[in-house]
């Protein structure tokens, strides 16, 4: 089958063109606005012939376990999941309803980040907030970075030749997540009800004390509407140093002696470190991690600086490895725990997924 998978996020769109499991074209555009993405998608699908289906990559699904078939009614679901993740949900919504007016015939398939942490123990996913608040199990950690979960434990184990790992997934893009994952299921996640939860970011916070925000809420530093842009848009790396929050130009600030970056991309290093130590206690013993994301694929140096303050996790990379390319374990050998580097497939499981669901609802 050929899919069109269109992955929207934070920092880019990504396309690609999937047939039969394997793409066959593929372009990244920088993070532009839907309606310069849909006539870039026409012009694509004029450059690479037409699909069958289009797969979209939403972050949020609330608590569907799966893909669905995209109808006005499903994307008004969706629209109003917008403000738990500003930064990408209105942008999935709006390049639906685009590529759906402009190919009318083509049926589209959502598929969530969400659903693959939907499975997740209640441990993990509750906040200790009121029962009257958490009655109806709606304002719970979702997890994000889901596909890119799903295909890096798929890809682990074939690299391992094994079942049944016990693993970590850190997604180091423009978002940043770890998720301890079990057997192909996650069993937790530093996102949360929202992508900006966690780990330190491009442009995103990560973790603050709630009683921070209450702070500057009750002092009238920020409005709510000012607070959420400065956590989404202004903080992270982008708010640490002033540059955009993209590692290669914070990366070469530091290189040039500037003290801001060498201060961000130390809390950076320090808070994704917290997270990995954390998400550990939810495995019986960790087989193995997988980096992947934008920074693990271009910025190896940085993987090499995160993981020397690893050690007592066992965990070491060995420099010649880390320094290859493509899919590869970047640990040394006689490592109590294999590292690998992952090239983020998204592409491939939300193909998967809208044919899986396409297979599954075609009259017979
Ligand atoms: N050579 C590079 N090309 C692309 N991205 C890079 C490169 N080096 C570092 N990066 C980092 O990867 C991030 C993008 O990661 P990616 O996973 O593609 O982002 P998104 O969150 O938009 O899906 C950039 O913000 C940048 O920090
Ligand atoms: C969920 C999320 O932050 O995604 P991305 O890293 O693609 O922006
Ligand atoms: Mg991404």
């Amino acid at each position: 089958m050929r899919i069109l998978t269109l992955n929207p996020g934070s920092s880019s769109m990504k396309v690609s063109l999937v047939e039969d499991g394997e793409s066959v074209h593929a372009e990244t555009w920088a993070a532009a606005e839907a309606v310069s993405d849909e006539r870039a998608v026409r012009e694509a699908i004029e450059r690479w012939g037409r699909p069958q289906a289009i797969a979209v990559r939403f972050v949020h699904g609330g608590s569907r376990p799966g893909p669905a078939l995209v109808d006005s009614e499903l994307l008004r679901q969706l629209e109003r999941l917008g403000t738990l993740a500003p930064l990408h949900q209105p942008l999935s919504v709006d390049i639906a309803r685009l590529v759906r007016a402009a190919l009318p015939d083509l049926p589209v398939v959502a598929c969530f980040d969400t659903a693959f942490h939907s499975g997740l123990p209640e441990a993990a996913s509750r906040y200790a907030l009121p029962r009257a608040w958490t009655a109806q199990n709606r304002l719970r950690r979702y997890g994000f970075h889901g596909l890119s979960c799903q295909y890096s434990a798929r890809r682990c184990a074939e690299l391992l030749a094994a079942s049944d790992v016990q693993m970590l997934c850190c997604h180091l893009g423009a978002g940043v997540s770890v998720t301890a994952i079990r057997n192909g299921r996650s069993v937790d996640t530093s996102m949360g009800f929202t992508p900006l939860e966690g780990a330190v970011m491009a442009t995103r916070s990560g973790s603050v004390d709630p009683g921070l925000l209450l702070h500057v809420l009750t002092t009238g530093e920020a409005d709510v509407d000012s607070l959420a842009d400065t956590l989404y848009h202004r903080s992270g790396l982008a708010g640490m140093t002033g540059t955009s929050g993209d590692l290669r130009e914070v990366l070469a600030v530091r290189a040039a002696g500037e003290d801001s970056a060498e201060t961000a991309v130390a809390v950076y290093l320090h808070r994704l470190r917290r997270e990995i130590g954390a998400a550990v206690t939810s495995l019986d013993r960790l087989d193995a991690v997988v980096f992947t994301g934008g920074v693990s694929e271009h910025q190896p140096g940085l993987v090499g600086e995160l993981v020397d303050g690893l050690g007592v996790l066992g965990l070491r990379t060995d420099p010649a490895r880390l320094a290859g390319s493509g899919d590869r374990v970047i640990s040394p050998p006689e490592a109590p725990v294999t590292l690998f580097a992952v090239t983020a497939r998204e592409d491939l499981e939300l193909a998967r997924e809208a044919a899986a669901l396409l297979g599954a609802t075609a009259p017979a």
